[in-house]
């Protein structure tokens, strides 16, 4: 699909195709997804809960569930297929290229380890830092991400922090090796709305300071409008949907899944809530349609088409969208 990045790709997803070991039915749980993410920018993965966004950001991690293995494509770090790669070498660009951030800070820190300790270990391990230097550090990042007193804290306990200081000390230990690819997967879903906002623009300005490329994975459309690039929309395992994000939240998406998500977010006039629920589910893996993913509850469905695998469609530069019936749906639109 077109929608390139207009920096260098950093992370470049190519064709990937994720399936339940051991399963026969060939609608994959994630199928040939590809996008990229540009240096410096931020592309937003959005959808449903199910559509599989947490899969494909596991698979950049090298972190699959054993139950589900990459089929094909390839995923490429700054050139690199990590797909390639063996456990030894994943970790180590775990570590130190790609950071990760989740919506529980107590998945990513220690309990048991002193917060200066596990900021510190990254450096010590993946730059050669010496104990020393590396705390010297681990106290500029806890303070870059705004922890008072950084010098005191260093000897804390995760457990002795509140949920967005430990979500500021997830997000320090994740920069502390200035990775290539920051990986947000629902960064603020679980904070409280003033608490939000401010991890959201501690991010911001990490990533204009550090120049990082940002991979945000979320079903908050308020996250994606404030601080996304580009949007790729996601929908039972494909892409359904991509663009410029101003372009595609402000003006008129047009995969009906993307309208559909956007039209019920206006009639709750909450336009910084939760994906609303459409009417219908997310197919599960084992019922999952060989034609559109979205037909079955589709206003527009129309089985002659519909049944047959949607190929995708160019709407113009960074603009495509996954509907072979797109252009009548316009047609309709206009006509109204
Ligand atoms: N370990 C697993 N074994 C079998 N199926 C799985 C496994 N993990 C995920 N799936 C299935 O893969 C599909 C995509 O799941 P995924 O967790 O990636 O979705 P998601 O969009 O991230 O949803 P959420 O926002 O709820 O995390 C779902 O149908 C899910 O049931």
């Amino acid at each position: 699909m077109s929608g390139r990045p207009q920096t260098d790709p950093v992370l470049e997803v190519d064709g990937l195709s994720l399936r339940l070991r051991g399963s026969t039915n060939p609608a994959d749980l994630v199928q040939s997804v590809s996008f990229d993410v540009g240096k410096g920018e931020c592309l937003a993965l959005i959808g449903e809960s199910g559509c599989g966004k947490t899969l494909t950001s596991l698979s950049i991690l090298g972190l699959l569930p054993s139950a589900v293995s990459a089929i094909s494509g390839s995923i490429k770090l700054n050139g690199a297929d990590l797909l390639r790669k063996g456990e030894r070498e994943l970790g180590r660009i775990r570590g130190k290229q790609i950071g990760a951030i989740f919506q529980d800070p107590m998945s990513c820190l220690d309990p048991t380890m002193r917060i200066g300790d596990q900021i510190a270990e990254s450096r010590r391990i993946y730059l050669g830092e010496s104990r020393r230097v590396a705390r010297g550090h681990a106290v500029d990042l806890l303070d870059r991400v705004g922890i008072p007193r950084a010098k005191e804290r260093l000897d804390a306990f995760p457990f002795q922090l509140s949920g967005g200081m430990q979500q500021r000390v997830m997000i320090a230990a994740a920069v502390a090796c200035e990775p290539a690819l920051l990986l947000a997967d629902e960064p603020t879903t679980a904070l409280d709305v003033t608490v939000q906002q401010g991890i959201l623009d501690l991010l911001r300005s990490l990533q204009a300071e550090l120049g990082l490329s940002v991979l945000l994975v979320t079903h908050d459309l308020g996250v994606v409008a404030d601080f996304s690039d580009r949007v790729a929309v996601m929908y039972a395992g494909q892409i359904v949907e991509r663009g410029r994000t101003a372009e595609l939240l402000d003006h008129q998406p047009s995969h009906p899944y993307t309208r559909a998500l956007l039209a019920s977010v206006t009639q709750t006039g909450k336009a910084h809530t939760l994906l609303p629920t459409i009417p219908g589910r997310v197919p599960s893996a084992t019922e999952m349609p060989t034609g559109c993913r979205f037909q079955a509850r589709c206003a527009h469905a129309s089985p002659d088409v519909c049944g047959e695998p949607q190929a995708e469609v160019s709407l113009g530069p960074g603009r495509a969208c996954r509907c072979v019936r797109v252009t009548d749906i316009e047609e309709l639109r206009m006509s109204r």
